[in-house]
């Protein structure tokens, strides 16, 4: 009965396969198997409830004419639903359905198992089938009209603009978009989403940070909801994920994530990741997800050049309703250099300074509400400064620091470099290791590894990094 079963499902398969997409075949036929047949009745396993409501809706009919192809008119399906276990029966267990008898049956509706808080049900339910209509959690004060565009962040804004007009249409997905902190990652992955939706409303656009993605599926996982968690994600059509970082060491929820990505991915659905690293610099990630991160574009937004901050300052002032004179616009954006937060937060002090006071916007009132916030501030050390730094230090020239000589003492100069340029920049590791050369990523973490290993185990060596440490923060 069983090997009957198998060969008619087999022939269906080869039926069904040739009629849609390899991409439905591999995601809705393959995890089906045939279990019983009986009477002309085909009593097929899929893996849930919702595959059911999926095959039911949409794959119905071809279904049928592959059944009367190979068992004739009378032919019947019937289908077993694997169901999870739940705090009622210990183990996995079926029901049976047969096909197309939906008014019947009392399916449950598939809720996604997501909370905004503890104990407070979310409001993105799935209806049945329906399409999904959920809160994208979009922040309508990002949008592309107010993220200044500057050589920073040039290609990250010019390729969300060309993904919000073709979403999963671009060779940009994953759209990888990483910086150092408060350098616009967030603003650009909620324009993007903003846009998606302006131009083609009935999109459905999420936007989740990581951290509640991974709080998400942990209740999920506790009340047995973990298949419909899933689902919930596969359903969506540009997911946007802010601080992918975080998912590193969660070896669970890195394992739900790649099946949610591939499936999306295979699908042809935008995902948008955002990450204070690059793919390569997050530690404690499974190979296949970084290589998957990598698959599209990744860039990197780096910190705005002078006229840039200038044109958010302008952009700023504009927006709050106030004016400022030139040489107090200035002041600011050559001094307030670190992140565009930090900019705009120097701004409303001074503003809550001079309303506060009643008093006028002077050059004068400027330095001293930004006095404490720039002497607290890190000048920039640049790598060319630390390696500059590092040469003079060990009487090694530049040339020969950038060598691929390995003796000892211009290697050990070489690692120390890394090192404090890892401490002391914002660069990647990869940009670090092109910079003092032209080494790769992995080179710079393996130095890193080895002076914390040095300083941890040798007095010599700890004395060459306390003082070189104390020259580059003297300059601070
Ligand atoms: N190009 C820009 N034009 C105008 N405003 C910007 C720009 N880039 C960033 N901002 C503003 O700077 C602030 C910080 O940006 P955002 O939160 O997007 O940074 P982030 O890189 O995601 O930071 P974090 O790493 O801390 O999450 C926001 O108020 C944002 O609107």
């Amino acid at each position: 009965m069983l090997n009957s079963a198998i060969s008619i499902w087999e022939a269906c398969l080869q039926y069904i396969k040739d009629n849609i997409s390899e991409k439905s075949y591999f995601t809705w036929f393959q995890p089906i198997k045939a279990v019983k047949l009986q009477d002309k009745i085909l009593t097929i396993q899929v893996p849930s409830k919702f595959y059911y409501e999926y095959l039911e809706e949409n794959y119905i009919k071809i279904i049928k004419s592959a059944l009367t192809k190979n068992l004739g008119k009378d032919a019947k399906l019937v289908y077993s639903i694997m169901m999870e276990k739940n705090q009622q029966s210990e183990n996995s267990f079926t029901v049976n359905i047969p096909s197309s008898q939906k008014a019947q049956i009392k399916v449950q509706e598939v809720e996604a198992p997501l909370f905004i808080e503890r104990g407070v049900k979310n409001p993105f339910i799935i209806p049945g089938l329906q399409k999904l209509k959920i809160d994208s959690q979009l922040n309508t004060n990002y949008t592309f009209d107010n993220f200044i565009e500057g050589d920073s962040n040039r290609l990250a804004r010019s390729a969300g603009k060309q993904i919000a007009k073709r979403p999963g249409g671009t060779s940009f997905n994953p759209l990888f978009i990483y910086s150092s902190v408060g350098l616009g990652k967030t603003h650009l992955a909620h324009a993007i989403g903003l846009e998606v939706k302006r131009i083609q409303a009935e999109k459905t656009v999420l936007y989740v940070s990581m951290e509640k993605f991974c709080q998400q599926f942990q209740e999920a996982t506790k009340s047995n909801n973990r298949n419909d968690f899933i689902h919930f994600y596969q359903m969506i059509d540009v997911l946007i994920v802010d601080d992918i970082h975080f998912i590193s060491g969660k070896k669970g929820t890195q394992e739900v994530f790649f099946h949610i990505f591939n499936h999306l991915h295979q699908n042809g659905k935008q995902i948008i990741l955002t990450s204070d690293k690059s793919p390569v610099d997050i530690q404690d990630v499974e190979q296949r997800l970084i290589s998957r991160f990598k698959w599209g574009l990744s860039t990197e937004i780096q910190s705005p050049d002078y006229t840039t901050r200038l044109a958010i300052l302008q952009q700023k002032m504009e927006f709050d309703g106030i004016a400022l004179s030139e040489e107090v616009l200035d002041y600011i954006a050559k001094n307030i250099k670190t992140n565009i937060r930090e900019l705009e937060g120097s701004l409303n002090s001074i503003i809550a300074q001079a309303t506060f006071n009643k008093k006028e916007i002077t050059l004068e009132l400027v330095e001293k509400t930004l006095s404490n916030l720039i002497t607290n501030s890190k000048k920039d050390i640049t790598i060319e400064y630390i390696q500059n730094l590092v040469c003079d230090y060990f009487k090694v020239s530049i040339d020969a620091l950038q060598s691929k000589t390995r003796k000892r003492d211009i290697v050990q100069a070489r690692q120390l470099a890394m090192y404090f340029a890892k401490k002391y920049t914002n660069a990647s590791l990869s940009s670090i290791g092109i910079q003092i050369g032209k080494r790769d990523h992995a080179t710079v973490l393996h130095a890193c590894k080895t002076v914390d290993n040095l300083f941890e185990t040798d007095k010599l060596f700890k004395s060459y990094v306390d003082d070189l440490n104390k020259k580059l923060t003297s300059d601070i």
